[in-house]
């Protein structure tokens, strides 16, 4: 499936990460006809005129607005869907549910995909009759930025549901990679969680504040791993034995580092310390200055990596 093909999406809720992908989709979508929001707040349609405009700088979106199908029947949501994508609550009981009436009310070959952080397809797919169809569509805060998509297939997922998917997101310049296997918060989660443990450790025990750890990160790793992920970086860094050589020259300070890691756990008492710091650091994130700047590295990144900008949150007023 590619992204000229007229497809007819519906994303199920409509909070931070469905109206993240509203805003993705109405800008590749030849006609916001062609996108249907279906949540079950009861203000839907008065959040979305609200809510939306602030994807686009608070530009005059309305005739847009007005244009996407805005139900609030699961049923009238799906019947026609080519792709759907669920953003509802990290609760597994909301989403078993939400999938078996999907599937029951949704067209046989229409894609099933669910935004979820780490509740595998697997656990959500139990009361589906067609287990082959769910697919783990994970995406990365914010998905109408960020351009990672975790796909995360159950044992039962069909390769055809990850080819057309990963055809899908190719298709717009977006980053789908296959994980092979159902992990506990599959792979970007488990990477940042493990080195915010490391993080809070060493705030924790006073070793650097918490303003002072995020300027060690957006100094270093963060522009380096941008450009090259950490086995490239590492390799790199070897010289001409590549990795081996890396870890030939300071390995044993690699193992010493690990043999040293914090192990913090959640509950044990760490808390308070850290997020007062944060409170006092940080307040209320302006999201919409970091979204802006997050954008243009990437357009920069897009540009190198790719030849050039693919693009932006802009709707298409067909
Ligand atoms: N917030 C984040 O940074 C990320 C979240 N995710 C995942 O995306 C999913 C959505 O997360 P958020 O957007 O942050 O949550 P949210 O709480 O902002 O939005 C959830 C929406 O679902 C609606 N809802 C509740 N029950 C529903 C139902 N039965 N049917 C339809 N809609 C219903 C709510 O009204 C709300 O608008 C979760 O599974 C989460 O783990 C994935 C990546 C990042
Ligand atoms: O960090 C992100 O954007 C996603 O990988 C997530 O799933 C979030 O961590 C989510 O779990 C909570 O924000």
């Amino acid at each position: 499936m590619d992204r000229n093909e007229n497809v007819n999406i519906t994303l199920i809720g409509a909070g931070t990460i469905g109206l993240s992908f509203a805003a993705f989709h109405l800008a590749h979508l030849p006609s916001p006809s062609q996108l249907t929001i279906y949540d079950t707040r009861p203000d839907l349609a008065r959040y979305i005129q609200e809510t939306l405009p602030n994807f686009y700088s608070g530009k005059d979106i309305s005739s847009t607005i007005l244009k996407i199908n805005v139900v609030s029947s699961l049923e009238d949501a799906v019947r026609n869907a080519t792709i759907i994508q669920e953003s509802g609550p990290e609760n597994l009981d909301i989403k078993r549910k939400l999938w078996a009436q999907v599937e029951y009310h949704a067209p046989k070959d229409s894609l099933l995909w669910t935004s979820t952080s780490g509740i595998p397809a697997s656990h959500q797919s139990r009361d589906m009759s067609d287990k082959t169809r769910l697919l783990v569509v994970h995406p990365y805060n914010p998905p109408h930025i960020m351009p990672l998509l975790e796909l995360v297939p159950s044992p039962s997922t069909s390769d055809t549901v990850i080819q057309r998917t990963k055809a899908f997101w190719e298709s717009h310049h977006r980053t789908p990679i296959h994980i092979k296997r159902e992990t506990t918060g599959f792979v970007a989660n488990r990477l940042a969680f493990a080195l915010l443990r490391e993080a809070i450790h060493l705030v924790s025990e006073g070793v650097v504040s918490v303003s002072e750890l995020d300027k060690i990160v957006e100094n270093s790793m963060g522009p380096r791993w941008a450009v090259a992920g950490p086995f490239k970086s590492y390799h790199a860094g070897g010289g001409a034995a590549g990795l081996e050589g890396f870890f030939g020259n300071i390995g044993q300070t690699v193992q010493n580092c690990w043999d040293d890691a914090g192990q913090v756990n959640v509950g044990e008492g760490w808390e308070k310390g850290v997020f007062d710091m944060a409170k006092d650091e940080y307040g209320t994130v302006d999201t919409e200055e970091r979204d802006r700047i997050t954008r243009r590295i990437l357009q920069v990144i897009q540009e190198e990596k790719m030849g050039k900008v693919y693009g932006d949150v802009e709707p298409s007023s067909s």
